[in-house]
């Protein structure tokens, strides 16, 4: 793996995301803690990969620290009320007090539930992200969204909360799994669709590299898009307005996921990443059915997804009226109805309101 990589969080909460291998072991980890807590956040699949690793590395920077853990079961199932009350108890258990720090060792589900149990316990702790899958590193552990899943809907309770760092391990990914990299992935094409038509090129040169989880190809690809989120979090932390672009392809792709009952890890449902990926299809798909874009550029999109082994086809079997009743608890919707990212095309994106329920509808069934 390449070089270390700093990208800087500007706006009321600064913090840095280093990028590098072998980071898990660096003595950065420790820097921002405040207090003598820190609970270590994690799950069955990753604690027993790095959990010692992090917790060597936090003690050998400050010996007397007291380290707690709580480790959860794996999946997007999990991220739930009852998972987040036990790592309130995790707390609890150790007399955490305000200045402890919640330490994330994990991907989107980990980061998501940790730093939700951090924003709330007394009111709101430090919490260091520490991911480690591609879709983590690219995406979820940067921008302080917070936020548990309920059966109505993704995310639907949480907070904005940002971290105090951000560290990605890159070293990590050598062992994830390919389908978890190609989830990864998605977030990353989603850079180049809505921000940078230039990288959106770069990456269709770079396919093969990058599904060959190739070290430079992938580390410079993470760089690009932890810049291109940074940027726009920094001017917009709270969504209130174009950070709301980084949601391209995750209104249709949360109702995916809602309706298969965020199943992806498990079966053939799909994962995050692959629901945004159809999404993102859909919402191109959707913008040139009103006329934003070249349906040619739909095409481009696919046709990169595909190369890098995800999906682009609605999965058979659902409801479309299912999946635009399930829609209009997005969280982007307002009084006035939905609003959905369109691009403008391919490299630009903005929000759309007023499109027509049928024409969603249309787009949906031909999926
Ligand atoms: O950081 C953001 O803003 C995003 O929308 C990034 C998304 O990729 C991420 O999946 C996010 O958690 C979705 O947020 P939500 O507000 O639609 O639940
Ligand atoms: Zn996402």
């Amino acid at each position: 793996m390449s070089a270390l990589h700093t990208v800087k969080v500007e706006g009321e909460s600064r913090y840095d995301i280093l990028i590098g291998p072998g980071l898990l072991g660096d003595a950065r980890i420790a820097q921002t803690l405040r207090g003598r807590h820190a609970l270590i956040v994690s799950d069955v699949n990753v604690a027993p990969l790095y959990a010692d690793r992090v917790e060597a590395t936090l003690l050998s920077a400050r010996p007397s620290l007291h380290v707690g853990r709580y480790v959860m079961p794996a999946g997007e199932q999990e991220k739930t009320l009852a998972r987040f009350c036990e790592c309130i108890d995790a707390l609890a258990a150790m007399c955490a007090t305000r200045d402890a720090a919640v330490i994330a060792l994990g991907g989107g589900v980990v980061g998501d539930l940790a730093g939700f149990a951090a924003a709330c316990w007394m009111r709101g702790i430090d919490v260091i992200q520490l991911p480690t899958t591609l879709l983590s590193m690219v995406d979820s552990s940067v921008g302080g969204k917070t936020a548990v899943d309920l059966p109505a809907g993704k995310n639907l309770v949480g907070a904005f909360h940002a971290p105090r760092a951000v560290i990605a391990d890159t070293a990590v990914l050598r062992s994830l799994p390919p389908r978890e990299l190609r989830a990864g992935l998605a977030e990353v094409v989603k850079y180049g669709a809505v921000f940078d038509a230039g990288f959106f090129a770069w990456l269709e040169a770079h396919a093969d590299a990058l599904v060959a989880s190739e070290d430079a190809t992938l580390s410079e690809a993470i760089a690009r898009s932890c810049r291109h989120k940074a940027e726009v979090v920094s001017r917009d932390p709270f969504e209130q307005g174009e950070r709301a672009v980084l949601n391209f392809g995750h209104t249709f792709g949360h109702a995916i996921e809602t309706e298969q009952g965020y199943a992806g890890a498990q079966s053939d449902a799909l994962n995050h990443g692959e629901a945004v990926a159809v999404g993102m299809v859909l919402a191109a798909k959707l913008a040139a059915a009103v006329g934003w874009a070249p349906l040619s550029d739909a095409h481009r999109l696919e046709a990169l997804l595909h190369r890098l082994g995800l999906p682009t086809a609605m999965p058979t079997g659902l409801d479309p009226s299912r999946l635009l009743e399930r829609m209009r608890l997005d969280k982007k919707a307002q009084a006035g109805g939905m609003r959905f990212v369109l691009w403008k095309p391919l490299g630009s994106a903005t929000l759309a309101s007023g499109v027509p329920d049928e024409t969603v509808l249309e787009v949906l069934r031909r999926g």
